[in-house]
């Protein structure tokens, strides 16, 4: 049975934050058609002033936003007020890729008349938000859909309504109209349903594979609509001959821990060489041991927030035994820390000796290790998933990181760098069960917007060409 009302509860402190009735997606849906032919029909800077205004009212309100976000998702003050900042900055991003990726083009030729490429909105896009960045990932989908003339209908994750609804208002306060960019509650079946639904145009959706492949489905006879998936990855980080080992292992504890190791780019499998294996287990067990896990608002403030719910953090302790059952060795274990809530602490398994690994994302902190002998071996072994967004390569000379570079399959490939916080200004997304091709971030304006090609005369001007007769019959009717 569908739920009637979406309440938000703090993780941190299990407090009810937020309740409301779930939306209609009917009226919903029907009063974003009615709105969308206005606001494109609106010149490109009307809109992009009103995203520039959007980005100041979010300014003006960054210290109440980030207490917003720390509170619905238990993310540390210092890491929500980042979510806030990066909202803020999509939109001088998203301004200069509009105008470099869908922007006007016009070839004159004197006799073929003018060749002109110009872009048009979808019409109405529904963008479906996950909890982990419930600000900065839908409003990587929002500003750009908005900048090239859509309407959108965001449905923001169950966990995290109360933040959706900030950002909505943050738009309207700027002067959006209300029915250009509205909010819908709800959980999954709402999801369904405006994905079903046929006054949509497209859907924008980051979140789990599971959710994206059911949607991917649901659009297959829809091959018209437009369909964007930013998934989940099963992401490596591959340690070779580096004598940094202090380094290694802050990027590696970085990549792997940070927003309880809630982030898509987070680095799940640490594959390491054989002959450095205990120098870096060492530091990162050292490093490890020293994360404060702790409320978002506690001071001094946290490296790790909890969970999002006690449903998580019991599926990833339950995800550890399951791996310690079939093999792998502890070398950090994962504790709740405190009783009824749902912290937890990183666990680091060495899952060398199981002989199938589950590829699944096991969306928290939880770290395995692989211990391998050869350079081809750790490569394989990165890729050794259905998955493919960001992985990461420690060490190695130039030669050797070229090679990983070009054997590598993800959508992120990085050098001396953590697997994570990727850049809005660079294309964002994965291939196999991470996305379907169609990149976020600086990207996003190529989903928002389709090509349509232009060959333009003032007058009409035709001549008749080889094959007519001087009577204007074709030869082959003579
Ligand atoms: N690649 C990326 O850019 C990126 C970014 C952030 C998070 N993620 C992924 O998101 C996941 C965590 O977020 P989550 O748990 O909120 O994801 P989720 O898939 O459970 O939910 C995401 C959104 O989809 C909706 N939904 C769920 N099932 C649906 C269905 N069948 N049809 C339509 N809508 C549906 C949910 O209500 C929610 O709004 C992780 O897998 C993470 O890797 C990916
Ligand atoms: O959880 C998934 C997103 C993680 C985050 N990626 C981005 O912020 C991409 C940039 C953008 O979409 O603007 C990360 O890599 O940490």
């Amino acid at each position: 049975m569908s739920e009637t009302e979406i309440i938000s509860f703090e993780p941190a402190t299990g407090a009810e934050l937020w309740r409301s009735q779930v939306g209609n997606v009917d009226e919903v849906v029907g009063r974003a058609r009615l709105a969308w032919p206005k606001w494109a029909a609106e010149p490109n800077a009307v809109r992009m002033e009103l995203m520039r205004r959007f980005a100041n009212e979010v300014r003006k309100r960054l210290d109440e936003f980030a207490q917003l976000i720390a509170r619905e998702t238990g993310k540390p003050l210092w890491e929500s007020r980042t979510e806030v900042e990066a909202v803020i900055a999509k939109v001088e991003i998203s301004i200069r890729a509009h105008g470099e990726r869908t922007g006007q083009r016009r070839l004159d030729s004197a006799l073929q008349g003018s060749q002109a490429l110009r872009h048009k909105p979808h019409g109405v896009m529904a963008v479906l938000g996950p909890y982990n960045f419930p600000a900065h990932l839908p409003n990587g989908h929002i500003v750009p859909a908005l900048i090239a003339g859509n309407a959108v209908i965001l449905k923001p994750s169950e966990k995290t309504p109360a933040t959706g609804e900030f950002l909505l208002k943050c738009f309207h306060a700027a002067g959006v109209p209300a029915d250009v960019v509205q909010l819908l509650v709800g959980g999954p079946d709402e999801g369904k349903a405006l994905v079903a639904h046929d006054g949509i145009d497209g859907v924008l959706f980051t979140g789990s594979a599971q959710a994206g492949i059911a949607i991917n489905r649901k659009m297959a006879s829809n091959p018209g609509k437009i369909v964007a998936l930013e998934m989940g990855g099963n992401n490596p980080i591959v340690v070779w001959n580096t004598p940094k080992i202090t380094d290694a292992a802050a990027l590696i504890v970085q990549s792997a821990f940070t927003t309880a190791g809630q982030r898509c780019t987070a680095a799940r499998r640490l594959i390491v060489k054989s002959s450095m294996y205990d120098k870096i287990v060492a530091e990162v067990k050292r490093l490890t041991g020293r994360i404060i896990v702790g409320a978002p608002f506690d001071d001094p403030q946290p490296f790790m927030g909890p969970v999002i719910d006690m449903q998580a953090a019991v599926q990833l302790a339950e995800s550890v035994v399951y791996l310690i059952s079939k093999g792998g060795k502890a070398l950090t274990h994962m504790k709740q820390p405190f009783e009824g809530l749902p912290f937890v602490t990183p666990a680091v398994i060495d899952t060398t000796a199981l002989s199938e690994r589950p590829d699944v994302e096991l969306f928290g902190p939880i770290l395995q290790v692989i211990k391998v002998d050869d350079f081809d071996e750790a490569i394989a072994e990165a890729n050794n998933t259905r998955f493919g967004l960001s992985a990461s390569l420690i060490g190695g000379t130039p030669e050797e990181y070229d090679h990983f570079w070009a054997g590598i399959r993800a959508g992120i490939v990085n050098w001396n760098r953590p697997t994570n916080g990727a850049s809005s200004a660079a294309p964002f997304g994965g291939i196999g069960l991470s996305g379907n091709h169609r990149p976020a971030a600086y990207y996003a304006a190529d989903y928002c917007a389709y090509p349509v090609a232009s060959t333009e005369m003032e007058q009409p001007r035709a001549s008749v060409g080889v094959g007519f007769r001087e009577d204007g019959k074709a030869k082959s009717e003579a």
